[in-house]
């Protein structure tokens, strides 16, 4: 007699495979979701760093995509315990942290002249005792023009410069700033800001803001920035490249200071916003000194491979709601897959692998 058995049985290699192409096809939607491809107009950090590209007047291959002119710097940063009631990070205790830096001007082009842009920027990496590091990338203005991501690459849409005149189009600009009110503390400081003639006599703000932790685990809301001894600001001169050759000559006669100022926020003060500056009267602790003591070409210098990732923290620090900071995470790393991976265009700085004696590599 036929045998039923095979029909009323469950179909166990159909289920296998279908259970495999579900695999497949839900790995594949999450790849596809993830690249962008099922939404084209989602923003992610490639197309904020095409945008800055296409600032910056396209690939300069090798060079940031945002911040692209600068010079490398070194030296410690020296604690004086007074943030250490906030803070666990070792970075606060009494003691030396050595320092990598990078001083730059805004902007996509290397080779833009100092003068046309107002901000000034320092980035810095502290390698802590503990093998942990602090990574922070500050400008020289204390509030952002905008709160969101979003709002950031309309700006730089806005931006474009118009083929004809090399120049953004005032109107566009206009509208943009119309449509967005959050700009007019950003554009009250632009307004009186006149580019520096030196990196030293600048004060640099972290803008977003960050938590410290205190060895309770209790968490204080802080923003910081870096405010210079050096108090000889004169006016910019005329050429186009003045920055790094002012920096070279006060290192050489010694080296530069900046105190790093911790303010503490107040309950309700925004953590989310960084188009928002928080009142004048709120405490603030002198938590140490950052001293330069040298510099070096961003080409061949140890800043040149170094990721300033303001989300890279050591234990005792942590990051706010602030969305402006996962967004400048995953667009740095993006940034930084580029240039690393155009190196070897970079004149004077590739040494071929294969050509390096074993020890150097
Ligand atoms: C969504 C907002 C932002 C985006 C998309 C963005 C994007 C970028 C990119 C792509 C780079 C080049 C990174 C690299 O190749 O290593 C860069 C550099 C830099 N950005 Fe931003 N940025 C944003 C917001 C900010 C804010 C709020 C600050 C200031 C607090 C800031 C300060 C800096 C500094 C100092 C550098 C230069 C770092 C260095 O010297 O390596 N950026 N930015």
């Amino acid at each position: 007699m036929h045998d039923p058995q095979p029909f009323s049985r469950p179909p166990r290699n159909s289920l296998r495979w279908a259970l495999i192409a579900a695999a497949v096809v839900v790995a594949g939607g999450a790849f596809a979701y993830v690249g962008g491809w099922l939404t084209p107009h989602r923003l992610t950090a490639q197309r904020l760093v095409d945008e800055l590209q296409r600032n910056g007047g396209g690939v300069h291959p090798g060079y940031r995509r945002n911040h692209a002119k600068g010079v490398c710097v070194a030296g410690y940063f020296e604690g004086d315990g007074k943030a250490s009631a906030y803070s666990t990070a070792s970075v606060f205790a009494v003691g030396r942290t050595p320092v990598v830096g990078r001083f730059a001007i805004p902007g996509g082009n290397p080779y833009a002249p100092d003068g046309s842009v107002p901000i000034r920027s320092l980035a810095l990496r502290f390698n802590l005792s503990d093998g942990q590091q602090w990574r922070t990338g500050m400008n020289s203005m204390p509030v952002f023009p905008v709160a969101t991501p979003q709002a950031f690459y309309a700006l730089q849409v806005a931006g474009e410069k118009d083929p004809a005149t090399g120049k953004p189009e005032p109107a566009r600009l206009a509208a943009f700033f119309a449509a967005h009110p959050e700009t007019a503390a950003f554009r009250a400081w632009a307004k009186t800001a006149k580019p520096s003639a030196s990196f030293v006599t600048e004060s640099y703000f972290g803008i977003d803001a960050f938590y410290f932790i205190d060895a309770t685990g209790q968490r204080q809301a802080v923003r910081w920035r870096v405010v210079p001894e050096a108090t000889d600001a004169q006016p910019a001169p005329a050429s186009d490249d003045y920055l790094i050759g002012d920096l070279r000559q006060r290192l050489a006669s010694g080296p530069q200071r900046w105190h790093l100022l911790v303010t503490l926020a107040n309950p309700g003060d925004p953590t989310d916003d960084a188009t928002k500056a928080w009142p004048n009267d709120r405490t603030t602790i002198d938590a140490g000194t950052l001293v330069l003591t040298s510099e070096q070409p961003q080409d061949s210098g140890p800043c040149r491979d170094i990721n300033y990732d303001p989300t890279v923290l050591p234990a005792g620090i942590a990051l706010s709601d602030d969305p402006l900071l996962p967004a400048r995470s995953a667009a740095y790393s993006d940034s930084y897959l580029r240039r690393t991976s155009e190196e070897a265009h970079v004149p004077g700085t590739t040494v071929p692998t294969h050509a390096q004696p074993e020890a150097s590599r």
